[in-house]
Parts: C-alpha cells; structure tokens; sequence
C-alpha cells in the first residue's frame, strides 16, 4: 500500500493541527514588536511530514565538494545538494550548483511555507550533517543572486544541534537549540547584519538534515 493510501501523504502538506494553528499566529504577531531578525516555530513539521522527508532525502544525489581555504582544497565539512526552479542555479560558499529538479516532499514543504508564511521561495539548499563532528562556520546567506527583501527558511529534521547567531557589529551572540520539525525564518534584511554558523558538537552521533528555502533572481547565472 502507498503512502498515499493510508491518508499520510493526502493530509501532511496541506492541514496543519489546531495548536500549529495557534503558534504560527502568535508567531506572526510576535514579529514586528520584537527586535529578533528570525522567527522560531517549534515543533513546525509533525513526525509524519519528518519521516516523509527523511526517507525521501535517502535518494538525494548529495555532494561534498572541495573549498578553498587558505590556499588549499578540502572538502566541506557536510554533505549538500541544491534543488531549484528552472534559471535558479547558485553561486554558495564560491562553488557553482546547477538547479536539479524538486523532489516530492521538498516541493511540498515550499507550498507548505508559501501557503503559511507567504515565503516565495525558488530553491532549497539541503545540506546533510552526517553527525556532530560536520558543520558550517560562520557566514551569512548574502549572495547576490539572493531577492532583495526575502526571508530565508531553515527546517531542521533528525539530531537536535546548536545553531548560533552573531551581530556582524556589536558581536551581540545568540545561541538557539533546533530540533527535528523545528521552523526558523530568517527575516530580510537579517543577512546584511547577522552571521550565522553551525558549531561541531562531538557528542552528537545521529545524523542531522536542514533545509534551506530561499529565493533566487530568476536567470541570474545565465546559463544553458
Ligand atoms: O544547518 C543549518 O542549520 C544552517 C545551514 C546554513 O546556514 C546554510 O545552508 O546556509
Ligand atoms: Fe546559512
């Protein structure tokens, strides 16, 4: 029997449960009277849509490519595959990602994020952080290739891990836990001010996924 069948698929994209309902409001109001540049929304996906994409990213054609950094190649310190629309290719961290088409429950997450939060995304970075020992240092998704005035959402599934954020002039820190299902929206124009980074954590032995959607200008790479 597919999934399909047994009512998991039909209903896990589309409705969210009452108490969702009730924290994505607060959420948006919490907004505009605070001063955070990201929104948290704990518990935003539930086992079933988690399971969905876990499984599914089982099949994606995940990479580690070679950075340079202080003049030498290595490869980076996770493994990551970029799906996107048609003319959405990316230039990240330096290396050039040609678009690949959406998966099925990667698709769905976007509308999910469209319907709910308005994110008019084009693409999504997954990066694969196969356990604590991987990780992403500082840096901001600044790219010039990012729309002018889109938030960036970030969805977490499998190993809880510490994420934290750092201002680019008060070095102000802020440390945040982000478990599986777990929703966090940085809001434009957060980039231009905030760094960001994933800290190893050697204690952590599961393997974590998290997706990144962002909006691309359409055609900004120009390429065949
Ligand atoms: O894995 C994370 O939570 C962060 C990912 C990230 O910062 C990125 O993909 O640019
Ligand atoms: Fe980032």
């Amino acid at each position: 029997m597919k999934q399909e069948d047994l009512g998991l698929v039909r209903s896990d994209f589309t409705d969210l449960v009452p108490s969702q309902q009730a924290l994505v409001t607060s959420v948006a109001r919490a907004k505009p009277e605070s001063e955070l540049p990201y929104s948290l929304i704990k518990g935003y996906l539930n086992s079933a849509q988690q399971k969905a994409l876990i499984t599914e990213s089982v099949t994606y054609p995940f990479t580690r490519p070679e950075v340079c950094v202080y003049g030498s190649q290595h490869p980076i310190p996770r493994s990551q595959v970029w799906f996107a629309d048609k003319g959405c290719d990316y230039v990240y961290s330096g290396l050039f990602i040609h678009a690949l088409p959406w998966p099925k429950y990667a698709y769905k997450l976007r509308q999910k994020l469209a319907r709910e939060f308005g994110l008019n995304s084009n693409g999504v970075l997954v990066n694969r952080y196969a356990d604590g020992h991987e990780s992403m240092g500082w840096h901001s998704d600044d790219e010039k290739e990012i729309e002018a005035g889109s938030d960036i959402a970030s969805v977490t599934l499998g190993a809880s891990r510490d994420f934290f954020l750092r201002h680019k002039k008060t070095q102000q820190k802020i440390s945040l836990c982000l478990d599986s299902g777990d929703l966090l929206i940085m809001h434009w124009p957060m980039q231009a001010d905030w760094e960001h980074s994933l800290p190893k954590r050697l204690k952590v032995t599961e393997p974590r996924l998290n997706l990144t959607f962002r909006r691309l200008i359409v055609g900004f790479h120009q390429t065949p």
